[in-house]
């Protein structure tokens, strides 16, 4: 791909509102742009969207930058990639640490769909040309969940997904469901459940969700599978599904009915193109998660969730849902429950240099000789 510099800027940025769920509140976003520039100059951009601390999946910021300065542009320096679908397979040399793998991955990705002048959608066999768009309600208390609840409505947002856990779920879907009977309403418990919880989550059956997201252990597929045959409400898998392996896994053993694909969680667009080929022939529902991420990452799922099998809407909302400025232009916008797909080539967004100044932390360029 003839790569002659890569270069990680590392940033730092406030939300709009702080984002919280039963393990943390996230009121500063750290985050690494990487920039891949070819002998032609042509630039491709990929995001790390590990978290500064690890709650969510064991990776951090830091973390991910010493795999990335330390072990994966080392490893794509020795290697002559022709395609980016060759850097997943080569980065796997390495164990786990899937978000560093993404974040230079995915710009390999945008690289060489700009080199081939098409989309990255239409690169990575994209067919929608508009995507549904569903927010998360990251909220405190339930009078704050309704209010920004009606306001997401009143965005055209077309599902929302409540943050729960065994201590407030009964409070908040109970609340939402007598303001919003007909709500598209999901839940993500980020693993706040046991199986002794069978007969509490039993009784949130009757709340029509549309599913429930990770109620158990963030790295289980067993237990899933047990709680999903005395379940009505439709299992939706995020933590446990770090590979290819773990989704066909926990097709097999019938762990979930859905599962949720991040391109940063799974290593990279080819492992998520891969993990939805296998989800559409076994019939497994997917869509696209969120990482509260900067434009670059949210650009990828855009395209990524272009792909047939992307039905469910997304996490994929506004740049404005978190960012009174982001670091890419233009601003995602949603027109009535709607994002469009770009159609420029590779990602279709531009870095917002002005702005990628105001949040940087560090700068630092590797130059590749060959
Ligand atoms: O990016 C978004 O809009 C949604 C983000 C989101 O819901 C999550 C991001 C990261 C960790 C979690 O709390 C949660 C998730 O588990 O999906
Ligand atoms: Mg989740």
């Amino acid at each position: 791909m003839d790569i002659k510099l890569i270069t990680l800027y590392k940033i730092k940025m406030p939300m709009r509102t702080p984002f919280s769920t039963h393990l943390g509140t996230v009121e500063d976003r750290e985050g690494i742009i990487v920039e891949v520039t070819d002998k032609e100059g042509l630039k491709g951009y990929g995001e790390g969207v590990a978290f500064s601390s690890p709650w969510y999946t064991e990776e951090t910021v830091e973390t991910s930058y010493h795999m990335l300065r330390d072990f994966l542009i080392p490893i794509l320096r020795k290697a002559d990639l022709n395609h980016p679908s060759e850097a997943g397979p080569l980065f796997d040399t390495f164990k786990r640490n899937q978000m560093a793998k993404a974040a230079l991955e995915t710009a390999l990705w945008d690289l060489a769909a700009k080199k081939e002048e098409i989309s990255l959608s239409r690169f990575i066999g994209g067919t929608q040309e508009r995507i549904p768009s569903g927010v998360v309600v990251g909220a405190k208390t339930k009078a704050e969940a309704r209010r920004q609840i009606e306001t997401y409505l009143e965005d055209g947002y077309q599902r929302v997904k409540i943050k729960i856990s065994p201590e407030n779920d009964f409070e908040f879907i109970s609340d939402i469901r007598r303001h919003f009977p007909e709500l598209p309403l999901m839940a993500d418990a980020n693993s706040a459940y046991t199986l002794n919880h069978i007969d509490h989550l039993k009784r949130l059956d009757d709340f029509g969700l549309l599913m429930i997201e990770q109620p158990l252990e963030h790295d289980d597929i067993v237990d899933h599978a047990k709680l999903q045959k005395e379940l009505k409400t439709p299992i939706c898998l995020d933590e446990s599904i770090v590979t290819f392996n773990d989704a066909r896994r926990a097709i097999e053993l019938g762990s979930c009915k859905v599962i949720n694909i991040k391109i940063g969680r799974v290593g990279g667009l080819g492992p998520a193109k891969k993990i939805h080929d296998y989800c559409l022939e076994k019939g497994i529902q997917v869509w696209c998660g969120g990482m509260l991420e900067f434009g670059i990452s949210r650009a990828h799922n855009i395209a990524l969730a272009s792909m047939e099998g992307f039905t469910i809407p997304g996490d994929i909302s506004a740049s404005s849902r978190y960012w009174e400025e982001d670091i890419s232009f233009p601003e995602v916008t949603v027109e009535k429950g709607m994002i469009e797909v770009p159609s420029h080539p590779g990602i279709g967004f531009e870095i917002n240099e002005k702005r990628l100044k105001e949040v940087l932390v560090s700068k630092e360029t590797f130059a590749f000789e060959k």
